[in-house]
């Protein structure tokens, strides 16, 4: 798939982030304010608004006991599953297959009251790094959204907001294999998930519901997306 048309750009939009999933929201000062907490889960956003429009950073980080991170991009990337955890999509469409890790999604979300219903393009790319930073260190999976053009569905045309966004789901897997030399089971593995989002609504939206949005909508989001994974695979064997 390097020489489709949008390669150098997947590539240099992965790099940047992973690069900025991998920054830790460091000591509050840095701005990021913490806005919802469940059990591993802690939801961090930053206030920025652009012309006057909500675009607040989400960057979310969440321990999930049982699964791998190649198993949460899995799930995260197929389109075959969107349906079943994707709670606020109303319409997705796969507009081309690039190769088997890169895709490009049409998706209408459900229309938010106030809010008019919004839709958005975008690829989506499925990516497995070694760790360069320590060699044994654990490796990282990724799948990274990002809004693109497409000629055969220009923004805002029909009855839907564009909104662009740029998603990044980073996971790392922990093993801690058993002291008896066991096979590794669920019970020994749990993965790090770094989920960052900036979301630009597109047309105006009140600032005041947009972050009500936001704030009931990613916790839920995140919580039901991993509970379907664990769901789905804790009687198969495990994805490394
Ligand atoms: C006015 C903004 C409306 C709005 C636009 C877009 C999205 C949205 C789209 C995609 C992705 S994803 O992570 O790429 C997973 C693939 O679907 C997450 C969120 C969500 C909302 C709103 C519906 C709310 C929401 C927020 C957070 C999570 C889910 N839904």
């Amino acid at each position: 798939a390097s020489h489709h048309r949008l390669w150098s750009e997947i590539d240099n939009v992965v790099k940047q982030q992973v690069a900025w999933a991998r920054l830790g929201v460091g000591e509050s000062g840095t701005g990021w304010q913490l806005f919802a907490e469940d059990g591993e889960m802690r939801m961090y956003r930053r206030e920025e608004e652009v012309d006057g429009m909500v675009v607040d950073p989400l960057k979310a980080v969440h321990i999930v006991k049982g699964i791998t991170g190649h198993e949460v991009c899995h799930y995260f990337f197929s389109p075959q599953y969107r349906y079943d955890w994707e709670t606020t999509l109303e319409q997705m469409t796969v507009l081309e297959t690039i190769s088997e890790d890169t895709c490009l999604f049409l998706q209408t979300h459900k229309r938010i009251w106030p809010a008019s219903q919004r839709d958005v393009i975008f690829w989506s790319h499925l990516r497995h790094l070694p760790n360069d930073q320590d060699r044994d260190g654990p490796d990282i999976w990724t799948v990274v959204n990002h809004s693109t053009e497409h000629k055969d569905y220009p923004a805002n045309a029909g009855k839907c907001v564009r909104i662009y966004l740029t998603v990044c789901m980073l996971c790392q897997t922990r093993v801690n294999p058993p002291k008896d030399g066991a096979p590794i089971s669920r019970d020994d593995i749990s993965c790090k998930i770094t989920y960052c989002s900036v979301v630009n609504p597109g047309g105006w939206a009140p600032a005041s519901v947009l972050r009500a949005v936001y704030k009931r909508e990613y916790p839920k989001f995140l919580k039901r997306f991993t509970a379907y994974v664990t769901n789905q695979t804790k009687d198969k064997s495990i994805m490394f």
